[in-house]
């Protein structure tokens, strides 16, 4: 009897102790949650690979130009937002984490962009010191406290981490960024100061409708390409051509199935961008051609390219059959500074197709894009598209104060910018703020002058995105001429989607036509904004219509 009454005594006694052991342990979560204001949380690191896998799945995740790719930050907001199980490794709190010299600029130029922001009111025509001249990236960073040890105009604005591809790294968003809200007025040339209010008041709103509508060398050597160089090679390209379109099979170059192996589970052309730019659409129809096979958008190059080779060709080995020619299309490899090298790494014949639209369509189109997938950098656009328009204006203000800040020794403007910011300064444009990303990654040209480092011209065919939406039989006719491939995505096969406005393709009797989603929310946008992005894109749009001389659209005469 008393051994009985000795275990009770031992088990309530255990009872007693775990009661206030746990009591003990919620307090001090409680503590530690109401001092940092996130969850202290247990191991469990298959439920935290299992999370990040899901939101990399995740349709709603988002895309184009945010950081998600970050895994880093993935960690950070699920051990903010998730109550359950981290590994003991990932359950720091926010103060134990060490940044990374990016890391820690992007969290100082955040805090200077709060603190300018909360001392201006555009309503009541708060001043704010303008900048009366293009200050150096120096200037701006001296002007704003922060110490970047030894920057001179040839050396990276921040020591980047050579051993993590630049898209994954911390953002440099620190140039453009920096300076956002130095200048909230700009000096017209007639001496007039044009205040972001002035832009707004007065100004009829307008629906910004759609329009209707190589260099042969490899230069990652680190050799410049001016675009005269890239004019000088494109001469011979031309030449080429024509030697080419006498011969009555397909061109060399032609990437049909007959020609390359069948077995390779691996794509012949990539489709690179631009999101916002009927990228869906081209997605879409072309896996509608019966050469053509694609797993749709896949991200290697930029974000799962550490998983190696056999994992990309496990992506395509379901779609291998003889004569199909395989294809990726992922909007954002555009963007990204490592992809042309990895990708002419595994196949320097690769075709790439990258679709341009209106710029100034664009950015509207990002927008509504934007909030549609949210995400944590969503609040950088502003609580309104008049909020985000005034973003916008201040983004482009300050971009072009920094591009006039590039000094050209003798290159062209926007090969000086490529080089300089995007390339030298690790300035990777896809993670600067929201809306700078999206000002930035309209400027095409910067762009894709890098990718004419890597690959030839002709390996590289535009698409006028905005003429997918008018006439996509005739855009994906001349896609299926750069492929090689049979003109099958004819115009009788298109049908006018009643409710959208837009095409499908009809897929006979008895079959659904295949359509995209419904159209999206679309917003009207101010004249003068309008007016102030068309001259920003107007330099960017010329240099790339001098380097695709063929290249028509509406926003590029
Ligand atoms: N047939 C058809 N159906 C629907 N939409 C079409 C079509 N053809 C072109 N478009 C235009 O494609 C725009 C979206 O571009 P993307 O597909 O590149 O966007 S995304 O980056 O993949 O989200 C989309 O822009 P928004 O309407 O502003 O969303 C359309 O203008």
């Amino acid at each position: 009897m008393s051994d009985f009454f000795n275990n009770i005594f031992w088990v309530i006694l255990g009872g007693v102790l775990f009661f206030f052991y746990e009591n003990i342990q919620i307090d001090r979560r409680a503590e530690l949650e109401a001092a940092h204001g996130y969850h202290i949380q247990r191991a469990g690191i298959a439920s935290f690979q299992d999370f990040i896998q899901k939101q990399e799945d995740s349709k709603d995740a988002p895309k184009g130009d945010f950081v998600l790719q970050d895994r880093l930050s993935d960690w950070r907001t699920w051990m903010k937002n998730k109550d359950e199980h981290v590994p003991n490794e990932f359950s720091q709190k926010p103060d134990d984490i060490q940044l990374t010299p990016i890391e820690e600029a992007q969290a100082r130029l955040r805090e200077l962009e709060q603190s300018v922001e909360q001392g201006y009111d555009p309503e009541a025509h708060t001043p704010v010191p303008i900048v009366d001249k293009p200050l150096s990236m120096k200037e701006i960073l001296d002007r704003q406290g922060i110490e970047v040890k030894g920057v001179t105009k040839d050396e990276p604005l921040i020591e980047v981490n050579k051993d993590q591809p630049v898209e994954q790294q911390g953002s440099a968003q620190a140039v453009s960024s920096v300076g956002t809200m130095q200048k909230q007025e700009e000096e017209q040339p007639d001496g007039q100061q044009v205040t972001l209010d002035d832009l707004f008041a007065h100004s009829e709103t307008k629906q910004e409708a759609p329009a209707v509508n190589k260099e042969d060398e490899d230069n990652s050597d680190g050799q410049r390409a001016t675009l005269d160089d890239i004019f000088a090679n494109d001469a011979s390209a031309v030449i080429k051509e024509e030697i080419e379109v006498s011969e009555p099979s397909k061109t060399p170059s032609s990437i049909s199935g007959e020609k390359v192996g069948e077995v390779t589970p691996l794509p012949k052309f990539l489709i690179i961008g631009s999101t916002k730019c009927s990228t869906s659409a081209l997605l879409r129809f072309l896996m509608l051609h019966p050469e053509l096979k694609s797993p749709g958008e896949t991200y290697f190059f930029n974000k799962h390219y550490e998983e190696g080779i056999d994992y990309y060709k496990s992506l395509f080995e379901k779609l291998v059959h003889p004569g199909i020619v395989l294809f990726d299309k992922t909007p954002t490899y555009y963007t990204c500074v490592e992809c042309p090298k990895r990708i002419k790494e595994l196949d320097p014949d690769m075709k790439i197709i990258m679709s341009v639209c209106d710029p100034v369509h664009r950015i509207i189109s990002r927008y509504y894009h934007a909030k549609d997938i949210g995400g944590p950098k969503i609040g950088e656009l502003g609580d309104s598209f008049e909020d985000y328009q005034k973003n916008i204006i201040l983004a482009e203000r300050n971009t072009t104060s920094v591009f006039e800040s590039v000094e050209l020794n003798g290159r062209d403007r926007t090969t000086a910018i490529m080089e300089d910011l995007y390339i030298t300064r690790k300035l990777p444009f896809k993670q600067a703020t929201l809306p700078f990303s999206i000002l930035l990654n309209s400027a095409y040209a910067i762009n894709m002058i890098y990718w004419l480092k890597f690959f030839p011209k002709e390996q590289i065919f535009l698409v006028n995105g905005d003429r997918m939406s008018d006439e996509p039989f005739n855009a994906l006719g001349e896609v299926e001429d750069f492929l090689g491939i049979e003109r099958y995505l004819v115009k009788e096969k298109f049908i006018t989607n009643q409710k959208t406005g837009f095409y499908c393709f009809d897929r006979g009797p008895g079959v659904e036509p295949a359509c995209l989603s419904d159209q999206k929310e679309t917003g009207t946008i101010v004249n003068a904004v309008s007016d102030e992005l068309k001259n920003f894109y107007a330099p960017f749009n010329a240099d790339l219509k001098r380097l695709w001389p063929e290249f028509d659209a509406a926003w590029i005469k």
